[in-house]
């Protein structure tokens, strides 16, 4: 079946986690089970299979360099998983639009160079699947992009909280030009989001009932002190609330009641995000039942083994002529699909799109 060709749009810790993870299970046994990847064989695809073949960003820093060495540039520092070779692949100049937010334009120096022609670029490269990690708030910049993918017929991956596979809007002008879209927002292994949304779950499940629930996040990467603009958080927050609250549908906390976000930043940790989550219920008679705990994770590797799958779904669907959302693989991978599932079923549903037992 060939490669899955990727292009990437910002080279943040995300796609140096992802770019590194690709080398470093380039030679994972098909069928053994390896930490951090839900599946070492997608389908038709080993994880080797994933070919970097473009990147755009708009820091001097990173523009010009090959991929590998832009992968450890300017602000980025994710922990390092393992060298990787020259890529062959040279970080062009994208576009900005919103992208750079008040603590990135104090933070770094924009390339000077005139913004490249993406589209033709996505052709040129025969991109198969664009992958979109801008900075949280870029509405506009995610927006260019996912036009280029659509202008292109190249399949997107959107990872960050801007609003694309899950509006009408979009999902129809993806359908409508037959390219397809696996959307929105990153939804980490076993990160915040996902113990949150179980945590929820089992509560309900268990005859607890969920009062109050509370999940703060702190961390050291761009991200979070890019978040510290509290203006480019609204479509972050709306994700990362609904993503849990879609979990017990039956129950209506009140916007009181539910605090869900990133926090604050706090340079030490560098790419590390601790998430305090509390969830408050009644359980028999009433009786107060109370859970709280705190995860610590590396930010970017927690979502790269995502990412991984998220590119190979897309790649399958384009094979199969299928366009818009790709619904199984949106709602396994990501906080924010056009439909939510129970993770359970997601995960099933996943398998059956591999499968071609589900067409999306
Ligand atoms: O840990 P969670 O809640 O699944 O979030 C995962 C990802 O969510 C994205 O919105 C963040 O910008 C990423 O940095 C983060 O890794």
């Amino acid at each position: 079946m060939g490669s899955v060709r990727v292009a990437i749009v910002g080279v943040g810790n995300c796609a140096a986690s992802l770019v590194q993870g690709v080398e470093y299970y380039k030679d994972a046994d098909p069928a053994a089970k390896v930490p951090g990847l839900m599946h070492v064989q997608f389908g038709d695809y080993h994880v080797s299979d994933i070919e970097f073949v473009a990147a755009f960003d708009v820091d001097a820093k990173k523009v010009g360099l090959d991929l590998a060495d832009a992968i450890g540039a300017s602000e980025n520092n994710t922990i390092k998983i393992c060298d990787v070779p020259n890529s062959g692949v040279q970080v062009q100049r994208g576009h900005t639009y919103d992208g750079l937010g008040k603590y990135y334009r104090e933070t770094i120096e924009e390339s000077a160079e005139a913004p490249v022609d993406v589209v033709q670029i996505l052709k040129d490269k025969q991109v198969d699947v664009l992958v979109c990690y801008l900075p949280v708030g870029s509405e506009d910049a995610a927006k260019y992009y996912a036009q280029c993918a659509i202008d292109a017929k190249v399949a997107f991956v959107n990872a960050l909280p801007v609003f694309i596979a899950g509006t009408k809007e979009w999902a129809d002008k993806f359908t409508e030009a037959g390219v397809p879209i696996v959307g929105d927002d990153i939804k980490s292994q076993v990160g915040a989001t996902i113990t949150h949304r179980v945590m929820a779950k089992l509560f309900e499940d268990r005859g607890v009932v969920l009062d109050r629930t509370m999940q703060l996040n702190v961390g050291g990467n761009m991200d979070f002190k890019n978040m510290l603009e509290r203006e480019r958080l609204e479509s972050k927050k709306i994700s990362k609330t609904q993503a849990v609250t879609s979990q017990i549908p039956d129950r209506d906390l009140g916007a009181d009641n539910v605090h869900i976000g990133p926090s604050d930043y706090v340079a030490w940790l560098d790419d590390r995000k601790w998430a305090y989550v509390r969830l408050e219920g009644r359980a028999f008679g009433d009786v107060p039942l109370n859970l709280e705990y705190k995860l610590e994770v590396w930010d970017s590797p927690n979502s790269a083994g995502v990412i991984i799958d998220a590119l190979r779904a897309a790649k399958i669907a384009k094979d199969r002529g299928i366009g818009g959302p790709i619904l199984s693989a949106s709602s396994y991978f990501m906080k924010s699909p056009p439909v939510q599932y129970f993770d359970d079923e997601a995960r099933a549903n996943v398998e059956k799109f591999i499968a071609g037992e589900v067409e999306r």
